[in-house]
């Protein structure tokens, strides 16, 4: 049995948000360091003497660890909280960068993205761990649309100032002391960090595998959860998929801009999220009733807006694109109703557990996305159009699917009423709820 966590003085809220921040930067790090391949792809082929298809290797080795951790670090951080996690994080990101800035072979490096990708996948859930045991429920939207935002941060640093010093000191002082940045921080979230306002660390006792897997089936059971999954699904991978891979091909090759004009109209992407996301979390914190309505919203406009650049007859002008990229950006933002919904509808003891498997949503659209994208511009040599067709197709299956456990949801909800239970939210019944009853199959919410 662990022993009991040591108590110190509860913090304020002004410590908690120093606590979370210390935290957010640990991602700020992680994403600095998942996407600095972005910018140093060339200078990585040069250094180990590979083409294309190893690079990719770095991407997909990298996607398949983050994916394959998400569950186990939600299982992880809950059973020995946040801050150990983020330790173990920092650990493997700093480690992970060092052995990439020494590698002379490009299995060294292969091997250091690997350690890199577990830093980086044990980051983002620790985060909203933590954040969920010092903010109340309002806040914890804000809260998780500023870390998305402080990501973003972490993206930008990735591409300019990391080309400039990539050109300037060179692969392995750049990389070396990113790697050596990253390890010394490891002694803030030791010094700052308290997994909850009145306890440094907060462990759960041991449990074994057989209650570990109970722990992982109580969390997909809940409806909340999985209305979680569907809408970290269905409202981020238009950006992902634009930003991370196909946005640049689509204006330069499929519209004809030139890469100038195209990097600039991808910036958006960028400028929209990190604006929207505390607009929408503020927002979303003060009415959380009207948090599905908006987001099945805003899938309906993405749907038009795809609609829009689909069907429009020749290049699609700087004035529609603007806009339409703009909506697209509001994805990553929307998508943290996702980790809102599995925190109210979980108790605090699996919330980590219920946002890993919220988080796998938005990876799985992500991926089946990109590569179907990838496929069908094979086949059609090159038609932009059919292939991001895509787009609109996972979008309906993500909105039928989250309609479909939304109403669940709300049935849930209104039968823990019924039972006198406390509800996360207050929801007004509509006619079309009877449709919720029918399909619901858990009897409580949480
Ligand atoms: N959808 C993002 C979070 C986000 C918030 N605002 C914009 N994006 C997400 O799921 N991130 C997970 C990660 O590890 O980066």
């Amino acid at each position: 049995m662990p022993s009991r966590p040591a108590t110190t003085a509860p913090a304020s809220p002004l410590t908690s948000w120093l606590i979370w921040l210390t935290a957010a930067v640990v991602y700020l790090l992680a994403v600095f360091h998942r996407t600095s391949l972005g910018v140093a792809g060339l200078d990585a082929a040069e250094r180990f003497g590979v083409g294309s298809a190893a690079l990719a290797t770095f991407t997909v080795l990298q996607i398949g660890v983050y994916a394959a951790m998400q569950v186990p670090t939600g299982v992880l951080v809950d059973r020995f909280g946040p801050r150990r996690v983020l330790t173990g994080a920092l650990l493997f990101l700093g480690l992970g960068q060092v052995l990439l800035a020494l590698a002379q072979t490009y299995a060294v490096a292969l091997v250091a993205r690997g350690v890199l990708g577990l830093g980086d996948a044990l980051t983002f859930v620790s985060v909203l761990r933590l954040a969920a045991n010092h903010f109340p429920g309002r806040q914890y939207m804000l809260v998780t649309a500023l870390t998305g935002t402080l990501g973003f941060l972490g993206n930008l640093a990735a591409t300019l100032p990391l080309t400039l010093l990539l050109a300037g000191p060179g692969w392995t002082p750049t990389f070396l002391a990113a790697g050596l940045v990253t390890l010394a921080f490891t002694a803030a979230v030791t010094l700052r960090v308290r997994d909850t306002p009145s306890h440094r660390t907060a462990a759960s006792p041991s449990v074994s595998m057989s209650e570990v897997v109970a722990q992982l089936r109580e969390a997909v059971r809940v409806p909340g959860t999985r209305l979680g999954f569907w809408t970290h699904f269905s409202a981020p991978f238009s950006q992902n998929v634009m930003v991370l891979l196909w946005g640049l091909p689509f204006l330069v090759d499929g519209q004809g801009y030139p890469a100038t004009t195209a990097s600039s109209l991808l910036a958006v992407f960028v400028v929209g999220a990190m604006v929207g996301g505390p607009v929408l979390g503020g927002f979303v914190g003060r009415r959380p009733e009207l948090r599905m309505p908006l987001a099945v919203t805003y899938l309906a406009t993405v749907g038009v807006t795809w609609a829009v650049l689909l069907g429009w007859p020749g290049q699609v002008p700087v004035a529609v694109l603007v806009p339409a990229f703009t909506v697209l950006s509001f994805g990553g933002p929307f998508s943290t109703i996702g980790f809102a919904l599995a925190r109210d509808y979980n108790p605090i003891s699996r919330v980590g557990t219920a946002t890993g498997i919220v988080n796998v949503g938005g990876f799985v659209a992500t991926t089946v996305v990109a590569l179907a994208v990838g496929v069908l511009l094979e086949v059609t040599g090159g038609d932009y159009r059919i292939a991001l067709l895509t787009m609109p197709v996972v979008l309906a299956v993500g909105a039928w699917r989250m309609s479909v456990w939304w109403l669940r949801a709300r049935a849930a909800v209104f039968a823990a009423e019924e039972r006198g239970e406390p509800v996360p939210v207050r929801l007004r019944r509509h006619r079309w709820d009877a449709a919720g009853v029918s399909l619901e199959r858990t009897p409580s919410a949480a």
